[in-house]
């Protein structure tokens, strides 16, 4: 009932400053045509109020839409709304937004917003209604089952667009996502992605890094390093070397690659406004990334460089016919995929275990069985335990914390509405939906009342299903989940054959700072004891 009447009162609402809007126009218009007015009742249309009334009258219509959507569409029914202060601009929830991201405190901030509204809510970001969710049945319906509907654009686009180039697999949508996703594909299919080689080499050199004496240092640093040796070596068969002697040029990619990777995210916040903001700093480091893709894209297609490998990714993607400027994209894309996800996981993971004794000590037991032999990719994947202790460390601390998609039409959302939030939700087209992975990790009715605390021994019974997405889900699951879990596992299990206590290198609480993907505010300060310091 309360649809209709709200319904009625938008549509006349549209009525009246729709006619007034109108006929204001039209008098203007015949005025200076004619020099006479159109009606006698000329002097109440104003142009200036008419401009006023243009926002309100897009807004009404907008609602009448919703409102509208909502009474066709069998069994929909209105989300809660955020009870903003500003429901014209939302400058209050913008301004709780921006402390909440100096505290380092986002993620529970939304948490605490979804928390109060069932797990679904409209809230107004800048005069543009947006939706927040943690529904499973919502995520699935957004990433999986409902695909079409919801193709990645706005912020998380802008985003890529402006790092990574158009054509990245991160830009891109309908069918030429296809066609970068068959591009990249075949990569990672193959059975390289099981030999341990490459990575291996790159685990000594962290390894070698690690101090024996038991000082504190910061492991987030070196494992940033490692993973972009790592991703660098397996892309164009040419690695940074950050651990060991980087090249000039690489030191120059990797300030370049961080800058712009912190930056973009604020950029892409600002829309059309960046510009009124340029950053040259930017423009020149994004010219840098780029050349450093493009030397090693242009000695391959030259084919002047000797293959170091038998297998790299880049001559894969080559192979596909792509043009090089098609290659550069996805290569980057593919470093930009891989570098901070595994490193922020891995960080995340040695804070846990330099405060979880217990944790330690079962893992440790388990890797003792293959006797400091390195472990092969068969016997990575048959360390249950450790497996174990890295989905859960992904599952409280999924590197990439929340996403967003946008309705490219009108569409269905199968949870949110009603006042328990279950029933299902008319969404218009051109909504943008944020959905929260750091909430859905945590939600107590799913993971039971001790979501919040990390046990890995949840896993010998918990068979996950849309609750869990750190590698998001449906066609546009991440497309290297196999080869960064693979080197996460390998690496662990290495450092745990080397060392067998990680203690605290400082008492600081854990803080994530949340850009494209979460980093650890400080590093993260450890300190280890060598297995021969006995
Ligand atoms: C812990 C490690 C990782 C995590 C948690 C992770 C997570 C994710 C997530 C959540 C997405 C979906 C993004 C979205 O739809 O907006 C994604 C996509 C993607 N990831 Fe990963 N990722 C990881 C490692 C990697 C690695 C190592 C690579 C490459 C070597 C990679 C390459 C990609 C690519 C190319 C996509 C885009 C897929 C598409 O749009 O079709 N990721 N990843």
């Amino acid at each position: 009932m309360s649809v209709i009447v709200g319904e009625l009162a938008a549509l006349l609402g549209c009525a009246l400053t729709g006619t007034y809007i109108l006929w204001s126009a039209l008098e203007r218009i015949v005025l200076v045509a004619t020099n006479q007015p159109l009606t006698p009742f000329f002097r109440y249309s104003s142009l200036g109020a008419a401009l006023v009334l243009l926002p309100v009258f897009t807004a009404l219509r907008k609602k009448h839409h919703y409102l509208n959507g909502t009474r066709l569409n069998n069994g929909c029914q209105l989300a809660a709304v955020y009870p903003h202060r500003d429901p014209v601009l939302g400058i209050d929830f913008l301004r709780n937004s921006v402390k909440a991201l100096k505290e380092y405190r986002l993620l529970e901030l939304w948490d605490a917003v979804l928390a109060a509204h069932k797990g679904t809510c409209w809230y107004n970001a800048l005069g543009r209604w947006m939706l927040l969710t943690s529904e499973p049945d919502n995520i699935k319906a957004i990433l999986s089952t409902h695909f079409d509907d919801w193709p990645m654009k706005s912020l998380r686009q802008q985003v890529s667009v402006l790092t990574l180039g158009p054509h990245a697999i991160f830009s891109v949508n309908g069918p030429e996502w296809h066609h970068a996703r068959a591009m990249i594909r075949p990569s990672f299919l193959r059975n390289q992605i099981a030999d341990l080689e490459c990575t291996d080499r790159h685990v000594d050199n962290f390894l070698a890094r690690l101090p024996r004496d038991g000082g504190r240092f910061d492991v987030d640093r070196l494992l940033y390093h490692f993973t972009m040796d790592v991703s660098t070596d397996f892309m164009f068969g040419y690695s940074t070397s950050l651990l060991t002697s980087p090249t000039e040029e690489a030191l120059e990619f990797m300030t370049a690659f961080d800058y712009i990777l912190t930056t973009s995210t604020n950029r892409a916040r600002l829309g059309w406004l960046v510009l009124l903001r340029p950053d040259r700093q930017f423009d020149e480091y994004v010219k840098t990334t780029q050349r450093f893709v493009d030397h090693h894209v242009s000695q391959a297609l030259a084919q002047e460089k000797e293959k170091e490998r038998p297998y790299i990714f880049m001559n894969e993607i080559i192979k596909s016919g792509a043009s090089h400027r098609e290659v550069r994209d996805q290569l980057f894309s593919l470093i930009l995929g891989g570098r901070d996800t595994s490193a922020s996981t891995m960080a995340s993971l040695f804070y846990v275990l330099a405060r979880k004794p217990d944790v330690l000590r079962k893992l440790r037991e388990e890797i003792s069985q293959l006797d400091g032999r390195k472990p092969t990719w068969e016997e990575l994947k048959n360390l249950k335990y450790l497996n174990m202790v890295l989905k859960e460390t992904l599952r409280l601390y999924a590197p990439v914390a929340s996403n967003m998609r946008t309705a490219e039409r009108d569409t269905i959302l199968p949870r949110g509405g009603g006042p328990d939030g279950q029933s299902p939700l008319f969404v218009p087209k051109g909504t943008d939906c944020r959905y929260s992975t750091y909430t859905l990790h945590r939600r107590k009715d799913l993971w039971g009342p001790d979501a919040d605390d990390f046990r890995p021994e949840r896993w010998e019974t918990h068979r996950p299903g849309w609750e869990y997405i750190p590698f998001s889900g449906g066609p546009r699951i991440c497309i290297g989940q196999q080869f960064a879990l693979t080197q996460m596992l390998y690496l662990i299990a290495r450092v745990l054959q080397t060392f067998k206590d990680i203690q605290p290198g400082n008492d600081e609480p854990m803080r994530h700072q949340v850009g494209s993907t979460l980093s650890m505010v400080g590093g993260c300060w450890i300190r280890l004891t060598p297995v021969e310091a006995d």
